[in-house]
């Protein structure tokens, strides 16, 4: 399913010597990343490993746990996130975030597409129906979605849902996509759909995935880092990583030896 990528050459992200630790116990060591806009990476390894964490670095969302202390730098556009005059409203906006539960909220299709924009000033319906429709397009959605629009997300199957939230985000226009396990609640089919769904964003979105389908990282990303106690082992174009990987350890999660 993988199309060819666009050559991706500007770096969106860049992680420096990051360290994580709740409280006492280190999750992340010295993480050094560099992700290249417009392409897909998925992070991938054992339960526990880091991968969420990692993830959850990339918008600040750990910020939110207490006892968390970070070092090192996360730069997104060159500008380091965690540098003292960050904007974390506007941060999670650019750098938005899919979680592995669909969670739209209690609300009509309409009012969950339409509630970013609002919060960012938004006002004139003209203008929020333009929103919606534009992004239930890009999340496929729309066919599926035009005739119920006033109807509660709730009624949605969960691979519709999963689309409504991944729509949700597309609506305040963000750059980054971070997905957090993103179909492993998904049946088959719409698991594909949300897959074919990244090839399609790809080009305009940098994504990031964290999967524990091995298959499915290698269907849909470009670059693949394998994490191992918090340790990033490997990152590299995906097709070398899984037939060739440079790490014996890679090598033994990958053709499941362990994990
Ligand atoms: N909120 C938290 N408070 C304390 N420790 C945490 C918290 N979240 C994660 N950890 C710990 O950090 C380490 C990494 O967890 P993380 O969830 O990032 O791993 P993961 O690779 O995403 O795992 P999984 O694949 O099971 O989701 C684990 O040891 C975990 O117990």
């Amino acid at each position: 399913m993988k199309t060819a990528t666009a050559v991706a050459t500007e770096e969106k992200i860049r992680v420096q010597g990051v360290d994580l630790f709740y409280g006492d116990n280190q999750a992340l060591y010295d993480i050094n990343l560099s992700v290249p806009e417009g392409s897909i990476t998925a992070f991938i390894g054992p339960s526990g490993c880091g991968k969420s964490t990692l993830l959850r670095t990339l918008n600040r969302m750990n910020d939110l746990i207490p006892g968390v202390k970070i070092t090192g730098e996360v730069l997104v556009d060159g500008d380091n996130i965690y540098g003292g005059d960050t904007d974390v409203v506007n941060l999670r906006k650019n750098v938005g975030m899919v979680f592995q539960r669909p969670n739209p909220f209690p609300m009509s299709i309409y009012d969950n597409i339409a509630y970013g924009p609002r919060i960012h000033g938004i006002r004139r319906k003209k203008d929020l129906d333009v929103i919606v429709e534009r992004s239930l397009q890009q999340a496929a959605l729309w066919e599926e979605a035009k005739d119920r629009l006033h109807k509660s997300a709730l009624g949605l199957s969960g691979g519709q849902q999963q689309r409504l939230c991944i729509a949700r985000l597309l609506a305040v226009e963000p750059k980054v996509l971070l997905m957090d396990e993103p179909t492993s609640a998904l049946d088959p089919i719409s698991t594909l759909k949300v897959e074919e769904l990244t090839q399609e964003l790809k080009n305009k979105y940098t994504i990031i995935i964290v999967t524990h389908n091995m298959q499915q990282a290698a269907r849909i990303s470009d670059t693949t880092a394998f994490f191992l106690n918090g340790v990033m082992v490997e990152h590299g174009v995906t097709d070398g990583l899984f037939t060739n990987p440079g790490d014996k350890r890679t090598e033994d999660y990958i053709t499941g030896r362990f994990g």
